[in-house]
């Protein structure tokens, strides 16, 4: 491999990477990005691996000796300082990130967002090693517009709902609303990483990503997840289009997202770990500010792009309104809006996303009928255990 530059042209040099929550949805592609175009080395941490198991077995492949898992939890296993110190960059994305678990789980979702994660600062901080830290843009919470009257005239402004990483505010529900707890915790652990670099001297680079998604992204429940377990949107969809089930929009569906592809994303990732000088120092919102639908265009788009990549007809009453009550149970909130502002992130790293969300699902949803349309064939047609 030809020696690579970085952003002013400087050569860069070959880094030990420990990457905490390899195994999940991001840190596959993660790990798949930097084994096919660098030579950096990287040290899996997860309890799973299934999403990176085709790195990790192919020993014929040129990177075989560059990827090494480490089955560790990090909640207890003394292991973790000794990785972190043989590396020379920390990347922190272990969580529990799914909004079903916030308000029926707030404790395990505190202790994994919050609690979990301050070892892996306090580790860094005192071996003087660089971190990058995965945080959410759920730490904006609410719009301000959204307090505005319906049909007020500011809600169209974009100071009322563009999300800044150094002037917008973050607002949660009440505590009661248990959906906050992710975010909160969220937002503690970026303070306290803040903090240990100004009082400190630790250097971090927290990412906020927007909706990242694509294929591996969680799981289809009754396949290769619980059948009770309730995933992230874009795989809630893909069950229900797999199934010939009508999509579920939680309270008609009306908050609006903007969703990368998680390949665009990644690319922004690679820049923060090849520029810490531009990069240390710094919170960046990483999303695409263009794809921004409803809940419910999102269900109908997916439903178009599914009928096309697989030949199946779509339902003629593609959707179904649920209640956030009945889909989450109590303590559920909701983001209404959330449009990344790209100041920072294009500034520092020159970094702008390319794919259209009606693109991103067609190659997502070939993936998801190509992967689970004959398992999930499979799991309708197995007969219902009688007692
Ligand atoms: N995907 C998105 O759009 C998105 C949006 C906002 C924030 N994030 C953040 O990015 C990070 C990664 O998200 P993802 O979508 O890849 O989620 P994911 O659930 O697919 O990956 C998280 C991984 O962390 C591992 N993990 C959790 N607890 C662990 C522990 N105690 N010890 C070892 N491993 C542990 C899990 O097994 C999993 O493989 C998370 O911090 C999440 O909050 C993701
Ligand atoms: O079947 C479904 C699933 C979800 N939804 C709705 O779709 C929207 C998006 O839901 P997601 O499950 O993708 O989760 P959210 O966008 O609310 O939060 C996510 O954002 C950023 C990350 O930190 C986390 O990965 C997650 O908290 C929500 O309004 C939700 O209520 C449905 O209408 N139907």
């Amino acid at each position: 491999m030809a020696s690579r530059v970085d952003l002013d042209g400087n050569s860069i040099k070959t880094l030990t990477i420990c990457m905490i929550g390899a195994g999940g949805f991001i840190g596959s592609h993660l790990c798949e990005k930097l084994l096919e175009e660098t030579l950096h080395k990287i040290l899996a941490v997860d309890v799973y691996n299934d999403k990176i198991k085709h790195l990790l077995e192919n020993s014929n492949q040129l990177w075989a000796d560059r990827i090494q898992f480490h089955r560790i939890n990090i909640k207890h296993d003394s292991r973790l300082e000794g990785l972190i110190k043989m590396a020379d960059l920390t990347i922190n994305l272990a969580a529990i990130c799914t909004p079903a678990d916030y308000n029926t789980r707030p404790l395990d979702t505190i202790y994994s967002n919050f609690i979990d994660a301050l070892p892996v600062v306090k580790y860094c901080s005192e071996n003087n090693k660089r971190l990058i830290h995965f945080s959410t843009c759920e730490v904006y919470g609410k719009t301000i517009g959204s307090f505005l009257p319906k049909d007020h005239p500011l809600r169209q402004d974009p100071e009322f709902y563009v999300l800044n990483e150094e002037t917008s505010p973050c607002i949660f529900g009440s505590i009661e609303k248990q959906r906050w707890s992710y975010a909160c915790a969220k937002q503690l652990i970026e303070r306290l990483i803040y903090a240990e670099g100004a009082e400190n001297g630790l250097e971090f680079t927290i990412v906020r990503p927007f909706n990242w998604i694509g294929p591996r992204m969680d799981f289809i429940p009754g396949v290769d997840g619980p059948s009770e377990g309730v995933p992230r949107v874009l795989a809630c969809f893909s069950n229900n289009l797999l199934r010939g089930e009508p999509l579920k929009l939680v309270d008609g569906g009306q908050s609006q997202r903007t969703f990368v592809y998680i390949k665009d994303a990644i690319e922004a990732v690679h820049l923060m770990i090849e520029n810490p000088a531009r990069a240390n120092g710094h919170i960046f919102n990483v999303g695409n500010p263009n794809n921004e639908v409803t809940v419910k265009q999102l269900a109908e788009m997916m439903s178009e792009v599914y009928a096309k990549v697989s030949g199946e007809t779509a339902l003629e009453v593609p959707t179904v309104d649920v209640s956030s009550k009945e889909f989450y149970g109590e303590g559920y909130d909701d983001s209404d809006k959330r449009i990344p502002d790209m100041t920072i992130i294009n500034r520092q790293l020159g970094w702008n996303p390319k794919t259209s969300l009606w693109d991103l699902l067609e190659s997502t949803l070939t993936y998801q009928h190509r992967t689970y349309a004959e398992a999930v064939k499979k799991a309708i047609a197995k007969p219902v255990a009688t007692s």
